[in-house]
């Protein structure tokens, strides 16, 4: 029997990681594939496979082109995944698209939910990430205040990763992928 027809299995739309920059949507992604033995993609490293990498666009060519290229890489993403239970990293900034917003309807949205603190430490050792230029827990936070509203708004399922591994925090996400299956067949049912 393949594993997504198992009751409570997670189904066989793409599974989709949304959240803030450093919250673990690239590491608990890749870990989650793994378990269910999925394709994994990462947004993030599709562009700078296909365009540089990601501080030299912001630099030579601005964040509106950067915001461009990145809906055009997540609507092909998310459309060759369709029907498909691959998991999928968005970069922290994706969601503020309208296009990709629409996309994701079509997907398990899985939002990653931390604080400050968890993420201080990763953010000081980064040096990759041009928003965060400067002072970046004060980066971090403002643009986590103002985008905070529509990762809540688009999460089928949220995901407290404040404590635990990122295989702890993976087994936790499969279990609670499996509840929000479980709790949609029976409600079509
Ligand atoms: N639960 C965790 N415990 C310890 N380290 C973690 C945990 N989650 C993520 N990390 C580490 O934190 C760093 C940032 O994680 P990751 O790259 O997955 O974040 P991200 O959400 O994909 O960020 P971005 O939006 O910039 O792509 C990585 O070095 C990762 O290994
Ligand atoms: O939060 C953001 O806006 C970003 C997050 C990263 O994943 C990258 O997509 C890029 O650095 C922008
Ligand atoms: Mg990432």
């Amino acid at each position: 029997m393949p594993r997504s027809s198992k009751p409570g299995a997670p189904d066989r739309r793409p599974i989709v990681l949304i959240g803030p920059m450093a919250v673990g949507k690239s590491a608990i992604g890749y870990q989650l594939a793994q378990q269910l033995h999925a394709p994994f993609v990462d947004t993030d490293v599709v562009i700078v496979g296909n365009h540089g990498s990601i501080a030299d666009i912001f630099a030579g060519r601005g964040e509106h082109a950067f915001r461009e290229i990145e809906a055009r890489t997540v609507a092909s993403v998310v459309e060759e995944a369709e029907s498909s239970a691959t998991v999928i990293s968005l970069g922290g900034g994706a969601v503020l698209d309208s296009g990709t917003q629409q996309l994701l309807e079509r997907c398990t949205v899985v939002y990653l939910e931390c604080d400050a603190e968890t993420v201080a430490g990763r953010i000081a050792r980064n040096s990759g990430r041009p928003l965060l230029a400067g002072d970046a827990m004060a980066r971090w936070s403002s643009l986590f205040a103002t985008r905070k509203p529509v990762y809540e708004r688009l999460a089928d399922v949220v995901l407290d990763v404040r404590h635990g591994t990122v295989a702890e925090l993976g087994r936790r996400l499969e279990e609670a992928l499996r509840a929000f299956a479980a709790a949609k067949q029976e409600v079509e049912n």
